[in-house]
């Protein structure tokens, strides 16, 4: 069985990047890696209807917390037989977001803690009743929220909409996220942590892999 990491962090942290790093880093040592990235934009109908409702569709759709919760972990659940699949053939299995994203986001936006009642119920809906595979490592990309932000809006900046709706007036959204991330890696939610600046160490990564 291969091992699971989980890679989070604010959107623009370079989660892609470091995955995509990792995948090529690993493949030239001769393992067998493969990734699946979360929320399954196009491949999930509520992944798709989560995101919409991120930019402003469905009603007040987006104010329920909890049902937004729900959508992006019934997005994983449809994929987890697919997750275990792909963990069973191969060496490793990397995520980009995963679980943690709906515990930090939700908390975030209820304005609570790592500690808090939503992250506990997000824990026990996906891993408890969904089933989901526990990653054996996280590692978080902690940059500073102007930095993220800022390489989100590069990212996107031809997509003037979505720059509006998403980014702008999320930036406080986005500190507490944070704070909430750096939360769950101190307290080892679920799994050990490690926190990263903007790269990949390579011996950390190495390590990962020979678990
Ligand atoms: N370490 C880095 N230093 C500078 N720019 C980076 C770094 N990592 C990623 N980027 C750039 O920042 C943007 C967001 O990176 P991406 O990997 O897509 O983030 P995420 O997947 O977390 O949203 C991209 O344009 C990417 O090229
Ligand atoms: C996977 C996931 C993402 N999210 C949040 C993080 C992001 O703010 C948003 C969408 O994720 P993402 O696709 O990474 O960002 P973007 O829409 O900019 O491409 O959804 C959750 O709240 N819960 C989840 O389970």
């Amino acid at each position: 069985m291969g091992v699971l990491i989980a890679v989070e962090g604010l959107d623009g942290a370079g989660k892609h990047t470091l995955v995509t790093g990792l995948v090529n880093r690993w493949a030239t040592q001769g393992y067998r890696v493969q990734t699946l990235t979360f929320p399954r934009y196009s491949e999930s109908v509520t992944a798709d209807i989560a995101a919409e409702a991120l930019h402003g569709e469905h009603g007040d759709l987006r104010s329920s917390v909890h049902a937004m919760a729900i959508l992006f972990a019934l997005d994983r659940r449809d994929a987890a037989e697919y997750l275990r699949k792909l963990l069973a053939a191969n060496d490793a299995v990397i995520l980009d977001r995963y679980v943690a994203s709906n515990a930090a986001y939700s908390a975030a936006r209820l304005g609570q803690d790592a500690d808090g009642e939503v992250v506990q119920w997000v824990t026990t809906l996906e891993f408890s009743r969904f089933g989901l595979p526990v990653p054996d490592h996280h590692l978080l990309l902690d940059v500073p929220t102007d930095v993220a932000i800022g390489r989100a809006k590069s990212r996107a900046e031809l997509d003037a909409s979505r720059l509006r709706d998403h980014y702008e007036r999320d930036h406080e959204l986005q500190e507490r996220t944070g704070l909430v991330y750096r939360a769950l890696a101190e307290m080892g939610w679920m799994s050990p942590w490690s926190r990263l600046g903007t790269e990949a160490d390579p011996e950390l990564a190495d390590r990962l892999i020979a678990i």
